[in-house]
């Protein structure tokens, strides 16, 4: 028999902290028409004539903050976890790692797999919270490969694992060494996204934003709501450690242009905590599933300063569930789960 192939995928780094491969990581990343969704034209105007040659420079510093002697913090950590992964599967799964922007590529893994002769491939994209600008984009990159293939082996995706609870209670443990009770709010801070994407995953189109706090609770309806997601991602960390619901709060960072995305903004949280006089933060981003710049120097030290100068004292970031042995035999039973059904 075959090999069961398991396809682990990241969203991607740049190959080094330099502005030339930050460009073409950005340009690659900017141009996916499920992350800039506007017209072809509109988006080449916009990603190649503005936002990469003006945001390349800058974020290239930014890389060199968090960039040490083994290079990406999300790729270091990807590969951790994806040769975890192989070691606990053992050899009957064939286990690759691939990014969907740059290095290594998801053509590389998938022909890797193809060449291993694996019986059946299933897709993990490493985002907790569907999101068509993220998750979507992997299913839609592995379908065209894999499309064009002439023998198609079984090929499945997992869409979501928001409310894993392996997960959860890995991020609840990563926190257990604060002490999260002393903190005097906690923050729940996931990536941001446009909110024109959200109403545009509302099939129904009944429901995305259509009522104040409609997209902070997950019913049937809205099941693949990215905010709804992460909200039900925080109810449920916040209910492992016993933190009540006005303890902490959830918000959404890394905005990137001037379009609404979903709010509340990181930003105006912290604003608004300060001026209630809370001084201690404690913050988990679980849209993540290994530190990157996201939570390296956005939230560590940007957010940082900026609550330091409205009058704040700490901003303390819980670590991302990066090569957590439960983290590990969480994605080992996602996989054993999957393959038995
Ligand atoms: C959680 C999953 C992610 C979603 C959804 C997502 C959407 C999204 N992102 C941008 C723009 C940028 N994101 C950047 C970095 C970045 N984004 C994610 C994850 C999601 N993005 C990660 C894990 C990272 C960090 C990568 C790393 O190398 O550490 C960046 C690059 C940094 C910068 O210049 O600020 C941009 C740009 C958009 C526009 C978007 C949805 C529409
Ligand atoms: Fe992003
Ligand atoms: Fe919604």
């Amino acid at each position: 028999m075959g090999k069961k192939g398991v396809l682990l995928v990241n969203l991607g780094t740049p190959d080094s902290p330099e502005v030339k491969d930050v460009r073409k990581y950005l340009d690659q990343f900017l141009m996916d028409e499920r992350v800039i969704d506007i017209s072809t034209l509109s988006r080449t105007l916009l990603v190649k004539g503005i936002i990469v040659p003006f945001r390349s420079p800058k974020t290239a510093k930014l890389y060199k903050e968090i960039w040490d002697e083994n290079g990406s913090p999300l790729l270091y950590y990807s590969k951790i976890q994806a040769a975890l992964v192989q070691e606990q599967l053992g050899s009957a799964y064939h286990v690759e790692l691939a990014m969907r922007y740059q290095s290594p590529s998801i053509e590389a893994a998938l022909e890797r797999m193809k060449a291993g002769l694996v019986e059946s491939i299933q897709v993990i994209p490493l985002f907790p919270q569907y999101a068509s600008a993220s998750t979507g984009s992997v299913i839609q990159k592995v379908m065209e490969i894999v499309g064009k293939w002439q023998t198609i082996p079984p090929v499945s995706f997992v869409n979501s694992f928001h409310d894993n609870e392996m997960m959860i209670s890995t991020f609840a443990d990563n926190a257990k060494k604060y002490q999260p009770e002393t903190y005097d709010q906690i923050l729940f801070s996931f990536h941001g996204l446009p909110e024109r994407q959200l109403k545009k995953c509302d099939h129904s189109g009944q429901h995305c934003l259509k009522s104040a706090d409609c997209c902070a609770t997950l019913t049937d309806v809205n099941k693949f709501c990215y905010s709804a997601q992460c909200h039900d991602t925080a109810r449920l960390i916040a209910a492992e450690l016993n933190i009540p619901a006005t303890q902490y709060s959830v918000c959404f960072q890394s905005r990137l242009g001037k379009e609404p995305w979903v709010q509340p903004y990181t930003s105006d949280t912290l604003k608004e905590l300060a001026a209630k006089g809370k001084k201690r933060l404690l913050v988990f981003c679980p849209a993540f599933v290994a530190d990157c710049l996201e939570t390296l120097y956005e939230v560590t030290v940007e957010y940082g300063e900026e609550f330091k100068k409205l009058g704040g004292e700490e901003v303390q970031l819980v670590s991302s569930l990066n090569d957590h042995p439960q983290w590990i035999a969480a994605l080992v039973k996602m996989v054993k789960e999957h393959h038995s059904n």
